[in-house]
């Protein structure tokens, strides 16, 4: 697939507003940066590696055609390291674009486009990902997916989400993928957590599909409104990740991750998970959209 060229123009998009601003990098239409007021409000990792050798840490990279490691593909699909093209570009909006190409057809033998519509407003954020299928062989194709959005935070500990998973059912995956219902109102991420091993090693560790979801979110941490984080019906579950220092520190998340990463992000990511996969007919489209609102004060 083809990388970023270190000698070539840049790969870098920005965007901007009077408040706030966006970077992305065409390699996997990553978001990179999301500021509001000066403020960074997307956790990047100080190790993240930007030469297109691996797909980027932190941001919002994009998981398409798989979701996770809910397939036989590489975990989260491939788009994720593909160089994607500029349709249209505006100093708030632009238009990325992703078709198939051999080194895809050889992963998964689909024509597609994807098309990323990427609005920056004063406040937030509309993240717009649609899907074709362009097949020329009547040939439906089910795809799974999610918008990895990494939200950054001065410390986790202690913060709240309410909102939209309230009584959904999930998919603990850091319990054996047993399903289970979300009791109560809000989830608080803890205060302390020990490293995997310990007793109570796995406490802050967090990696749960919700099933079904719609509604909107709300980060917040001491009585103070964080973020607002709304997606569209049409991406039917959301999945919420921190790997805390659990067992996943380390070989599955590698290197590029900092040591302090767990304390700093939460993922809260609109997702196709395996049992909701969505098919298209040849000419059929799908869209789906998450919108990050940033409350002013930080
Ligand atoms: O390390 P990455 O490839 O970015 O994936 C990180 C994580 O993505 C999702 O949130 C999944 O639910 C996790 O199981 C996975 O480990």
């Amino acid at each position: 697939m083809q990388k970023p060229d270190p000698n070539g123009p840049s790969d870098s998009i920005t965007l901007f507003t009077l408040t706030s601003t966006l970077t992305l990098s065409l390699f996997g239409a990553h978001i990179t940066s999301f500021t509001v007021q000066n403020q960074e409000r997307l956790w990047m990792s100080s190790l993240a590696v930007l030469d297109g050798s691996k797909p980027i840490r932190g941001g919002v990279p994009i998981a398409f055609p798989q979701f996770a490691d809910e397939g036989n593909m590489k975990l989260h699909g491939f788009a994720r390291e593909a160089m994607w093209r500029v349709e249209s570009l505006e100093d708030s909006k632009v238009v990325l674009k992703l078709n198939a190409e051999e080194e895809s057809k050889a992963i998964w033998g689909n024509d597609f486009e994807l098309t990323y519509t990427v609005e920056l407003l004063v406040d937030s954020l509309d993240l717009n990902l649609s899907v074709k299928n362009t097949n020329t062989n009547d040939k439906p194709f089910s795809f799974t997916g999610c918008l990895h959005s990494y939200f950054l935070f001065d410390e986790t500990a202690n913060v709240e989400l309410n909102g939209g998973l309230e009584g959904k059912r999930y998919i603990d995956k850091c319990d054996g993928r047993k399903e289970k219902v979300q009791e109560g109102l809000g989830i608080v991420i803890p205060v302390e957590a020990k490293k995997s091993g310990e007793e109570g090693g796995r406490e802050g560790y967090v990696d749960r599909i919700y099933l079904n979801t719609a509604g909107q979110c709300t980060f917040s941490r001491g009585g103070k409104q964080l973020y607002k984080v709304k997606q569209s019906e049409s991406w039917p579950d959301t999945t919420l990740y921190n790997p805390w220092l659990g067992d996943k520190q380390g070989p599955m998340i590698g290197p590029d991750f900092d040591d302090d990463g767990y304390t700093k992000m939460i993922c809260l990511e609109p997702t196709i998970s395996k049992g909701n996969a969505v098919t298209l007919e040849v000419g059929e489209t799908w869209e789906g959209w998450q919108r990050i609102q940033v409350e002013k004060e930080f």
